[in-house]
């Protein structure tokens, strides 16, 4: 069973993140965790704290040489601006004098419609909604794409899975139906500014961007994560939380956003008659083959062998320079929120936050069905699973 956790505010020294679970063997270093972390920073749509903060990443734990050695496997990412936020977020007291007149320190009153401040302050029992923002803030996102690096290296290493993800949606602008990217289009989907697999629909996102920021509003959309090369039978139908649907919900639901999720073609599939919505199977030179991949890999709770699609829908940005209406909790009279600078659009680089989750639970779901305590050993035990396949 693979475990994961993170800790750390979004304006806090670093954040700290634990795998444990993975088998020995898995080769990873520092530098993959970089790339993936530099991508999760690029987006038209992003603000200017993705251009001036940068991700400092030490592989502290588990991992010796370029290598994995079976033990838990830490991650902590230094955060560039600690020393602007160093007396606001230092976890020992800090002299009252020090902060009185910090700017940063004041406390925030008026909680933003669709951030975490409010129920947050109210559930905490907090007169500031700082505590609250600090830990609901996507900034956590970084430590789960450092981790979801070593579960793609695994899930790459052992089966050859690759696991790519691109944006179909902003706001109201969506991508033709068909797009499919490949399992080696992530570094060409890395080039479009909006991380769009379609050029036309990518300019019409990047104008939609633009508008929306010109107007002093934000948008959302919706990301799809593919992956290629996984093998029939990985979750199962047998318990609610065994099925591999339920347990990818769950995890992209987890994102920071996210509001839905639709495995394969999802509520469009709702909308169809039976005839349709399902995808045949053939026989073909003694290999199965299906028509169709409506199901997105998956049927019954379990892989299929076809290729898994599933969806994650962002909502808006809830930081609306145009500032929504609000209360000041400290006074109860009518305010605007806070409304500083903030992400105008963050789907581009959420898709690379979504391949992190897929990649955990697939790697989860692997580690379940095949065990394992080197690299060579799951290898060896999901060869001999397909060789007893009879049919393939
Ligand atoms: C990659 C990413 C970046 C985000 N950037 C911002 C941002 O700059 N400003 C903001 O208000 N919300 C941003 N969000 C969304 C908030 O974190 C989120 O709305 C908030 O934590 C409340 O959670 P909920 O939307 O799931 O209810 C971002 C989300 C993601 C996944
Ligand atoms: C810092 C990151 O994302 C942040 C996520 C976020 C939020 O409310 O979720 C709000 C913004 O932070 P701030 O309010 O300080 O501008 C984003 O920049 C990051 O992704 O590394």
């Amino acid at each position: 069973m693979l475990r994961w956790l993170t800790a750390g505010e979004s304006h806090g020294q670093q954040l700290t993140a634990v795998l444990e679970g993975l088998p020995a063997g898995v080769q990873v270093q520092t530098s993959d965790l970089d790339t993936q972390l530099a991508r999760r920073r690029l987006g038209h749509g992003r603000s200017a704290r993705m251009s001036f903060e940068e991700d400092v990443v030490t592989l502290s734990g588990g991992v010796r040489h370029g290598v994995t050695q079976g033990g838990p496997i830490a991650v902590q990412i230094g955060n560039t601006e600690w020393p602007k936020w160093e007396s606001v977020m230092s976890a020992d007291p800090v002299d009252a004098e020090v902060l009185a007149g910090q700017a940063r320190n004041a406390p925030l009153t008026r909680p933003r419609p669709g951030h975490a401040d409010l129920a947050g302050m109210q559930k905490y029992g907090f007169d500031d909604a700082r505590p609250v923002l600090e830990r609901a803030s996507a900034r956590e996102t970084a430590a789960r794409v450092a981790l979801g690096t070593v579960a793609q290296a695994f899930l790459q290493q052992v089966l050859g899975v690759r696991v790519v993800s691109h944006v179909v949606g902003i706001g109201p602008v969506v991508v033709p139906a068909g797009v499919l990217p490949g399992p080696d289009d992530n570094p060409r989907i890395d080039e479009d500014p909006v991380r769009c697999a379609d050029p036309a629909t990518s300019e019409q996102m990047v104008a939609e961007i633009d508008d929306a920021r010109k107007s002093g509003d934000t948008l959302g959309g919706v990301i799809e994560v593919v992956v290629h090369g996984l093998p029939p039978g990985l979750g199962s139908h047998v318990h609610w939380d065994r099925r591999l649907d339920s347990r990818l919900a769950g995890a992209l639901m987890g994102v920071q956003s996210v509001k839905a999720v639709e495995v394969g073609d999802g509520l469009e599939t709702a909308r169809r008659r039976g005839s349709v919505a399902h995808d045949e199977i053939d026989l073909v030179d003694g290999q199965l083959a299906r028509r169709t991949d409506r199901a997105g890999g998956i049927e019954g709770g379990m892989t299929n062998g076809e290729v898994l699609r599933v969806r994650a829908a962002m909502k808006p940005i809830s930081t609306v320079p145009r500032a929504l209406a609000t209360i000041d909790t400290t006074t109860g009279e009518p305010a605007v929120a806070i409304n500083q600078r903030s992400d105008a659009c963050a789907v581009p680089r959420g898709s690379v936050v979504m391949e992190a989750m897929v990649a955990l639970v697939l790697a989860d779901a692997v580690l379940e069905k095949f065990g394992g305590d080197s690299v060579t050993e799951t290898r060896r035990n999901v060869q001999g699973y397909l060789d007893a396949l009879t049919l393939r």
